[in-house]
């Protein structure tokens, strides 16, 4: 069995879960020495750390800070006797972003890509009714053949730093929850879904792979726990009368129950909440449960103060809260799967959720800046890197897709951020990951990429690959700022008159426009940075998305400030945030706030 196909730990009758966060130990392996003199057993004068979080803000020196290479994590975990006989692992909701994964000593998981959950089995090396060694080997190195992509560089004082090809800082370490897990020998290993509407009822069509030949029952519930369908066999139809549909922050949530039964008895016992919708794109429109939607939201980032890209359920919380007060529907994961957590809260909160995978920095240079709006090219596609990065990128896609294809409030797929596509080299890789996306996703969800802004209609040799086209564009920032204004507007809807002179027959949505603003910068007349000239900005561009019936989104970068990488391009991070960095609105977010509460969900259609 894959050890990541997985299904978000849950406790039941016959399964049970643990939390693994606190403060761990923690120590950094500059010389990467630590496998070869033993640490796999125990690591040596460690400090104390807590997860989940990223290690770097902690602390108050720069090596720290800005520390590249292996770093490792230990705690003990009591395994309880009455998990003998059962299975029993460990989950990492991510290790960012490679790990090898100890156990008393004995190597129990590697796991390469920092952003998606794992599990270590420990079934036959644990000690039980005993305490337990966990050590975990973590490298956060940033290369070609992994994403996001970047490189490692080594200073004259032979210390490494990292240089990603893309502005986020690159958080690492233990960033998510941990838990101990145990479950039945012959148990629920996956559930999939997919739901058609008819008239009033619904049909949810399922399958269940478990690792036994026992019968299977799944049961529906509805929020009041009322039984409303059931269906025997590993794969069947579930009909659900007067059908209570997800919708757009309108949310409602089944409980689907898959049982696996000896006679009366329960051998595992699995329930996952899920909504029942459509998702499909016809023309130029996204159709949700067959109706359309405009997209109104966010990019946004795992970002905090102290934690870093550290889940914290109470930013997830305040982030929520946020979105709902402005007025939005919708936001793109970028650059990276979010922790489980948010998408189970998108999908209470009726959220729609465009879901990236890590595939950014796909374009060679320092940090995507200025070289990309030149037309510089890279040649990133033909380098002898990209069968490697290709297989990275593919088992990325398969992880995220297995992941959260149950997920009501994921619509899309985003496979890249922002690639070269300007070579005809890109066209051969896209065509594998699109089309790996579409074999995996049994809800054939769309599928999409951001077009960075040299992906122009004339250049772009990729863009019809996407179901829907993601758009990231700057004028008006990068591109003609300030007074040139006027000059960023026409050069903008010169390029929106070509898009629409390839009669495409396809949505548009904007994935990312912003400008850096600085919160406590005031102007008038505006000048760049200042909040005036946020608003100003975004008014020229929602103006010409207006003029526009096939753009059918507006996602504005970015939900809020966050950390990156130093450098003459960012002041102490990207600026960008609609909200500060402590989710505080800016001018900007009463400005959206109208805007969007006044936008029907249907904007553009009928
Ligand atoms: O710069 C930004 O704020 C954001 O824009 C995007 O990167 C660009 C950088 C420069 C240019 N350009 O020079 O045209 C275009 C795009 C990235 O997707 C995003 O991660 C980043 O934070």
């Amino acid at each position: 069995m894959l050890q990541y196909s997985m299904l978000y730990p849950k406790q039941s009758v016959s399964r049970r879960t643990v939390s693994m966060d606190g403060m761990w130990k923690f120590c950094l392996d500059p010389e990467g020495k630590g496998t070869e003199i033993g640490w796999a057993d125990g690591i040596p004068q460690a400090d104390l750390i807590p997860v989940p979080a990223s290690f770097q803000d902690f602390y108050t020196d720069k090596d720290t800070r800005e520390y590249a290479g292996d770093l490792w994590y230990e705690t003990d975990v009591f395994v309880p006797e009455e998990y003998a006989g059962k299975n029993v692992a460990i989950r990492f909701g991510c290790a960012t972003h490679r790990a090898e994964v100890y156990l008393n000593g004995v190597h129990v998981a590697s796991h390469v890509g920092g952003f998606l959950p794992f599990m270590a089995d420990i079934t036959n090396v644990a000690r039980y009714n005993a305490v337990n060694k966990v050590v975990v080997k973590i490298n956060n190195e940033l290369s070609e053949t992994n994403i996001p992509c970047g490189k490692t560089k080594v200073l004259s004082n032979g210390k490494k730093m990292n240089s990603p090809y893309f502005d986020f800082f690159n958080y690492s370490g233990l960033q998510r929850p941990v838990k101990l897990v145990a479950y039945p020998k012959e148990y629920v290993f996956d559930l999939t879904v997919d739901h058609r509407i008819n008239g009033r009822d619904a049909e949810v069509s399922y399958s269940v792979v478990t690792t036994g030949e026992h019968p299977v029952e799944v049961t529906v519930y509805d929020e009041d726990g009322r039984e409303v369908a059931v269906s025997q066999g590993k794969e069947g139809i579930l009909h659900i009368e007067n059908a209570h549909l997800w919708q757009v922050r309108n949310a409602y949530l089944y409980t689907f129950t898959v049982r696996i039964k000896d006679e009366e008895e329960v051998l595992d016992e699995y329930s996952e909440e899920i909504g029942v919708r459509t998702v499909e794109v016809k023309g130029k429109d996204i159709l949700i449960n067959g109706s359309p939607v405009y997209l109104k939201g966010f990019g946004k980032h795992e970002d905090s103060d102290i934690v870093g890209r550290g889940f914290h359920i109470g930013v997830m919380k305040r982030d929520f809260e946020c979105m709902k007060w402005i007025g939005a529907n919708s936001f793109r994961t970028s650059h990276y799967p979010y922790s489980d957590e948010i998408y189970q809260m998108a999908d209470r909160e009726g959220f729609l959720v465009i879901d990236e995978v890590p595939a950014v920095g796909l374009f060679e240079s320092l940090m995507n800046f200025m070289e990309a709006s030149t037309g510089k090219k890279t040649a990133f596609f033909a380098k002898d890197t990209i069968p490697e990065l290709l297989e990275n990128h593919l088992r990325a896609v398969e992880e995220m897709i297995t992941r959260d294809k149950n997920h009501a409030c994921v619509i899309a797929w985003s496979l890249l951020n922002e690639p070269e596509t300007t070579d005809e080299a890109a066209v051969p890789y896209f065509e594998k990951v699109f089309a790996r996306a579409h074999e995996l996703d049994v809800q054939k969800r769309p599928r999409t990429f951001a077009l960075i802004m040299n992906s122009l209609p004339d250049t772009c040799k990729c863009y019809h690959l996407a179901d829907v086209i993601s758009m990231n564009r700057y004028y008006g920032w990068y591109l003609m700022g300030g007074y040139e204004m006027c000059d960023a507007e026409a050069a903008f809807r010169a390029e929106m008159d070509k898009w629409a002179g390839k009669d495409l027959d396809r949505p548009f949505i904007f994935t990312e426009y912003g400008a850096d603003t600085y919160a406590a910068e005031h102007k008038l007349p505006s000048v760049m940075w200042s909040q005036e000239y946020q608003k100003e900005y975004l008014e020229m561009c929602h103006r010409v998305f207006d003029s526009y019936d096939f753009i059918k989104g507006e996602q504005v970068w970015n939900f809020a400030d966050f950390q990156t990488t130093e450098g003459i391009m960012r002041v102490n991070g990207n600026k960008k945030g609609i909200f500060t960095r402590q989710r505080q609105p800016k001018d900007a977010a009463f400005y959206f706030k109208e805007r969007w509460e006044s936008l029907p969900l249907n904007h553009k259609s009928k």
